[in-house]
């Protein structure tokens, strides 16, 4: 049973046609990571399958009930607004002060409840926010690019975090990352979007191909590869020409 599942998915955003024939599952547990250009959707997608847009065609099942954490790319702080960490994770819903204390520690972000949103760090802050996911007890999260602007190491353990919450609570984790060392190690599924899936498989299976390695190798330029190679063909928003394939050729 899928937590989410997308069929023939369309996003119109103004006059641009955004996503157009996405199909998609997720399943308890499961790590899927989506990849893909610049503009090529990815957030769009996240948000679309959370009901926070609005779909133009297809149709978006979340499973009843579903407790969803989401993780945006970039939380719009208002320097000017004072807002302390403490009422940042009791928005929109109020949480008991043991359970913010458990949430930040989880997230290594413990004591930081006192402190304003604007004067933390980017790794801080993105525990904050991942914290403020967890309250919702979620079977999923869905996380945009959540280490954007943090360093390597800062990255690493952030990326670290999030599967030893996967492995502890259970959920699902949906994200979108351009750290492709990282897609291939922690991810179960590779979704490659570009205006439509231009494929889909395990990471295993495509670093394992022969041609693939014979060529590339493992690791970081292995995945670069995969990159590359899943953007080889033409992108034209023409369905007729999605593909999906586990292989690389
Ligand atoms: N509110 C909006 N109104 C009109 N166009 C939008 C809106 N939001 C996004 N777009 C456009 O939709 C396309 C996809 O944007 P989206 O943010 O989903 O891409 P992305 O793959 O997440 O990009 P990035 O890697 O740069 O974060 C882009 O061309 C963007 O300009």
């Amino acid at each position: 049973m899928s937590l989410i599942e997308a069929r023939g998915l369309a996003v119109r955003l103004g006059a641009q046609t955004v996503l157009s024939g996405v199909d998609f599952d997720i399943s308890p547990r499961e790590i899927v990571t989506v990849v893909g250009p610049n503009g090529s959707g990815k957030s769009t997608l996240l948000r679309a399958l959370i009901g926070a847009v609005p779909i133009s065609a297809g149709r978006v099942t979340r499973a009843q009930g579903l407790r969803l954490g989401y993780v945006p790319q970039k939380l719009q702080i208002d320097p000017t607004l004072p807002m302390t960490a403490r009422r940042f994770l009791n928005l929109p819903v109020r949480a008991t002060p043991r359970k913010t204390a458990a949430a930040l520690e989880r997230t290594g972000a413990a004591g930081l409840e006192a402190r304003q949103l604007a004067d933390l760090s980017g790794g801080q802050l993105q525990r904050v926010v991942l914290a403020r996911a967890l309250l919702a007890d979620p079977q999923i999260l869905l996380l945009d690019e959540p280490t954007q602007g943090l360093d390597q190491l800062g990255s690493a353990a952030f990326y670290r975090l999030i599967e030893d919450i996967r492995t502890d609570l259970g959920c699902a984790i949906l994200m979108v990352s351009h750290e492709l060392h990282v897609v291939m190690s922690a991810s179960d599924r590779v979704i490659c979007l570009n205006g439509h899936v231009c494929c889909h498989g395990t990471p295993e299976v495509v670093a394992s191909a022969p041609e693939y390695r014979a060529l590339f190798g493992s690791g970081t330029q292995g995945a670069l590869a995969l990159y590359r190679h899943e953007h080889s063909h033409r992108h034209d928003h023409d369905h007729d020409h999605n593909h999906s394939h586990e292989e690389a050729h």
